[in-house]
């Protein structure tokens, strides 16, 4: 019978919410914490000093209430902005190594560029919405990071 759900139209609704944006960046896998005899056996190939590149794509998820007035979670033009400001800015057609202070000691694998989004993103949203960033590296290798 229509209108008979458990949950009634007026209690509060959770909905989940995301945007998908690529960018393109070169990097090298080498971190400063092991010897270069060690970075070569960790890393192989990806620890090649000449680098190579990714098409990465992101997929930002916010998770919250539905208000109940405007029947979002969050305005999408809103979090295209932040996305904008948090991933495309900084990390499109840039060098992840040598462009992007935070990865001068970090090595820059797509986890690690994961906590980096995650950090940078939870300080323009509004608190408590981010939930999850996901990054697809290559079709087949896909990293997702909550904030934990
Ligand atoms: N845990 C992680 N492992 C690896 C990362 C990473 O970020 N986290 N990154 C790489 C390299 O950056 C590399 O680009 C990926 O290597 P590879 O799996 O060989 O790439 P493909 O998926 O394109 O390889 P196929 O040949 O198509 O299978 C390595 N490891
Ligand atoms: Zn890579």
């Amino acid at each position: 019978m229509a209108g008979s759900s458990a949950q009634s139209s007026t209690a509060e609704r959770i909905g989940y919410i995301s945007r998908i944006e690529s960018f393109s960046a070169c990097h090298r896998l080498h971190s400063i914490h092991l010897s270069d005899e060690e970075n070569k056996e960790v890393y192989g190939k990806c620890n090649n000093p000449n680098g190579h590149g990714h098409n990465y794509k992101v997929e930002v998820t916010v998770r919250g209430k539905i208000d109940a007035k405007t029947g979002m979670v969050m305005n999408l033009t809103d979090l295209k902005k932040c996305i904008e400001e948090v991933i495309m800015i900084p990390l499109d057609h840039k060098n992840l190594d040598k462009d992007v202070p935070y990865f001068t000691t970090v090595v820059s694998t797509t986890e690690n560029v994961a906590v980096y989004i995650w950090d940078n993103m939870v300080k323009v949203l509004p608190p408590g919405l981010l939930y999850e960033i996901k990054i697809h590296e290559t079709d087949k290798n896909v990293v997702v990071y909550r904030g934990e």
